[in-house]
C-alpha cells in the first residue's frame, strides 16, 4: 500500500477538573473525552524521497510547526529500522476549528502517527504510538488509542468508556484560545478534589477552565448564555468552543437554525470508537 485516506476525529471534554500541578508545570486533571463524528481528513501518500511535505489551509504557522509534520518526523526518528527512504506527502483537509478545544491539531497528529506507522511498516504497537504522541501534546494519546475515555494524569492515563451516542450542538466563537495561557492564569482553580466515574454520571462536574475563559473572552460568555437556552452549556478543554447535548439530530439542528447571524456552529454525534483506528484493524 502506498497511500491512504484517514479521518481525524474531534473530541469534547464532557467535564474537566484540574486536580493539581506537577513540578514540571503541567496540570493533573480528570476529564471525560467524548469522540465526535466531526473530523478532519488526511490523505497520506508515500514518496521516494526523504522529505515530509504538507499541503493544506493556512493555519498561521509554518509547516514545520504543524503537528502533522512534527508527528511524521517524530515517528521517523523513533522507528529507524523501517525501510528507507521514508518520505510522505500529506494533504490535510481541515474542518475542526483550530484552537477551539476540540483537539483538532492533536487528532491530526495522532492520525499521522497511525497512518505512517502502517505505510512505513514501522511496527510500533498502539501503546508505543501513544507514548510518542504524548511528547507532541497531552491530548494526542486519546486519539491514538481511539476510544472515548475517562482520563487522568495530564490527560494520558486512559480508561475506555462507552457513552450514550448523543448529539451535540457546538458553537465556535471566533477567538482562538491558547491552552498554555489559560493554564498559566493565577485565578484558575487547581485544587478540585478527584471524583469517581459514578459521581460524574450522577451529574456532579464542571469545567474548571470555564470561569477563567468566560471572563477573558466575552464571545465565549455570550455563546454559553445563548446555548444555555437549550440545555446545560459547557466549555470544552480550554475553549473557545462551547457545547450542549441533545437527544436527537433533529433537536440539535432545530437549535442551530436559531443561531445568531455571523456565528459558527456544528452539529455532531458522539461516537465511542475512532473511525481512524477502526479503519486500521
Ligand atoms: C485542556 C485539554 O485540552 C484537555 O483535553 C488538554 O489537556 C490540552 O492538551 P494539549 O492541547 O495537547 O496541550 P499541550 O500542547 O500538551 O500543552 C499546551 C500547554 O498547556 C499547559 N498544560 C497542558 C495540559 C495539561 N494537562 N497541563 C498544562 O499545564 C502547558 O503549559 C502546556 O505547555
Ligand atoms: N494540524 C493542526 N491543526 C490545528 N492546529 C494546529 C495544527 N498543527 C499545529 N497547530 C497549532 O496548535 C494550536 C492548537 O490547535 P488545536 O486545534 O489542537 O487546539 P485545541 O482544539 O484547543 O486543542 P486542545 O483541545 O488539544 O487544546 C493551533 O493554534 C495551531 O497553531
Amino acid at each position: 500500500m502506498t497511500s491512504m485516506r484517514l479521518p481525524a476525529p474531534a473530541k469534547l471534554n464532557l467535564f474537566l477538573h484540574v486536580t493539581g500541578q506537577r513540578d514540571d508545570g503541567y496540570h493533573t486533571l480528570q476529564t471525560l473525552f467524548q469522540l465526535l463524528d466531526l473530523h478532519d481528513t488526511l490523505d497520506v501518500r508515500l514518496t521516494q524521497t526523504e522529505s515530509i511535505t504538507l499541503e493544506g489551509p493556512d493555519l498561521g504557522i509554518a509547516n514545520s510547526e504543524n503537528l502533522v509534520v512534527r508527528a511524521a518526523l517524530k515517528l521517523r526518528e523513533a522507528a529507524p529500522t523501517a525501510s528507507d527512504p521514508r518520505g510522505a506527502h500529506i494533504t490535510l483537509h481541515k474542518r475542526i476549528p483550530a484552537g477551539g478545544g476540540l483537539g483538532g491539531g492533536s487528532s491530526d497528529a495522532a492520525t499521522t502517527l497511525l497512518a505512517l506507522n502502517h505505510l512505513w511498516q514501522c511496527g510500533l504497537n498502539n501503546h508505543e504510538l501513544q507514548d510518542l504522541g504524548r511528547e507532541l501534546g497531552a491530548d494526542v494519546p486519546v486519539f491514538v488509542a481511539g476510544n472515548s475515555a475517562w482520563a487522568e494524569g495530564i490527560g494520558e492515563a486512559l480508561t475506555p468508556v462507552t457513552l450514550p451516542e448523543s448529539w451535540y450542538l457546538i458553537v465556535a466563537p471566533d477567538c482562538p484560545v491558547s491552552t498554555a495561557e489559560i493554564f498559566s492564569r493565577p485565578e484558575l482553580t487547581r485544587t478540585t478534589p478527584p471524583i469517581t466515574m459514578a459521581t460524574f454520571f450522577a451529574g456532579a462536574s464542571r469545567n474548571d477552565c470555564q470561569p477563567v475563559v468566560q471572563n477573558l473572552y466575552p464571545e465565549v460568555d455570550k455563546a454559553l448564555k445563548w446555548l444555555g437556552n437549550f440545555g446545560e452549556a459547557k466549555l470544552t478543554g480550554t475553549g473557545a468552543c462551547v457545547f450542549a447535548r441533545f437527544e436527537s439530530q433533529a433537536s440539535a439542528e432545530s437549535a442551530m437554525a436559531q443561531l445568531p447571524e455571523g456565528w459558527t456552529a456544528y452539529v455532531a454525534r458522539g461516537i465511542n470508537r475512532s473511525p481512524a483506528t477502526q479503519q486500521l484493524v
